[in-house]
């Protein structure tokens, strides 16, 4: 039996390449779109049964959290690419999540399958390097900086660095006026680039005396993105609660 889907965000640059992934799986069934002049009641039937069984919502930092506490209150599983998420919404959703704890949520800043390795290699190798920073270029008509990738990295950079026991890196600065040094995420310095002609990358720095890793991950095109969120439709159900990070879909 096909697993419904609804997408919230449809006529997006995202929502509309997931609609399309969509049509593309003889597994799946997209039900219905939700755009910024719809209403997430036209998710229920008239006597308000969902008509689908999961929701994938890539709107905007401004609304995700409205729209996944409103499907966690309909029990509708939640597939979320959208990014802005901070601590005190994440902690609003497993509060909304108590009363109804059979319904899986997955918030992932990156469905590209690369962009998750890249995140795990970065953790895996913070600790043995001095120095790391993060930078992050995306194209120019993106609403939030640093991107969620990147403060997904960064965290994840600190915490191997504290795994290992590392203090703060190495950073003589005494005079920034103008913020060059860019964003300090948990101790870990983010950059942020806007271009025409990007779509979505993410260069990873790492650097100890006489030597650098990079690691770096291209997203070209957003069909880049479609395995992941397809992974996560279809495992969403079967994973109750709040995931933060498609790694935790991946067994990394
Ligand atoms: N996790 C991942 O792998 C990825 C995440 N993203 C994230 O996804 C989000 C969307 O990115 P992108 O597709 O480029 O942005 P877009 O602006 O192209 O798409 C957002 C869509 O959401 C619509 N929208 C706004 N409010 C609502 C609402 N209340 N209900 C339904 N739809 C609404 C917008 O409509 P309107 O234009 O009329 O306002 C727009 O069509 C961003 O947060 C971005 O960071 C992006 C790529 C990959
Ligand atoms: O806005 C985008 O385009 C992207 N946003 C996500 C983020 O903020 O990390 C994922 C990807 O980088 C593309």
């Amino acid at each position: 039996m096909s697993i419904r889907v609804g997408v919230i965000g449809s006529a997006g640059r995202m929502g509309s390449e997931v609609v399309r992934a969509l049509e593309g799986a003889r597994d799946l069934e997209f039900v219905r779109g939700i755009t910024a002049e719809d209403s997430l009641d036209q998710l229920l039937d008239e006597n308000g049964a969902r008509l689908v069984d999961v929701a994938v919502d890539f709107t905007l930092p401004s609304v995700t959290k409205a729209n996944v506490l409103w499907l966690v209150q309909h029990g509708i599983h939640a597939v979320v690419g959208a990014t802005g998420w901070d601590d005190d919404a994440l902690a609003e959703v497993r509060a909304a999540l108590k009363a109804s704890p059979e319904t899986g949520v997955l918030i992932a800043p990156n469905f590209a399958i690369g962009a998750v390795l890249a995140m795990s290699f970065a953790r895996t190798a913070a600790r043995f390097y001095e120095s790391a920073e993060v930078i992050e270029l995306h194209h120019p008509d993106k609403v939030d900086a640093p991107s969620g990738t990147a403060l997904h990295t960064a965290r994840a950079i600190a915490e191997g660095r504290t795994d290992g026991g590392l203090g703060p890196s190495p950073d003589a600065t005494e005079r920034d006026p103008h913020g060059a040094r860019g964003a300090d995420i948990n101790g870990v310095h983010v950059h942020a680039v806007r271009l025409r002609g990007l779509v979505a990358h993410e260069e990873i720095l790492f650097g100890n005396a006489g030597e650098q890793l990079t690691i770096r991950h291209d997203s070209f095109d957003r069909v880049s993105f479609m395995p992941g969120v397809l992974h996560g439709v279809r495992e969403v159900a079967s994973h109750p609660g709040l995931t933060v990070g498609l790694e935790n879909y991946l067994s990394l």
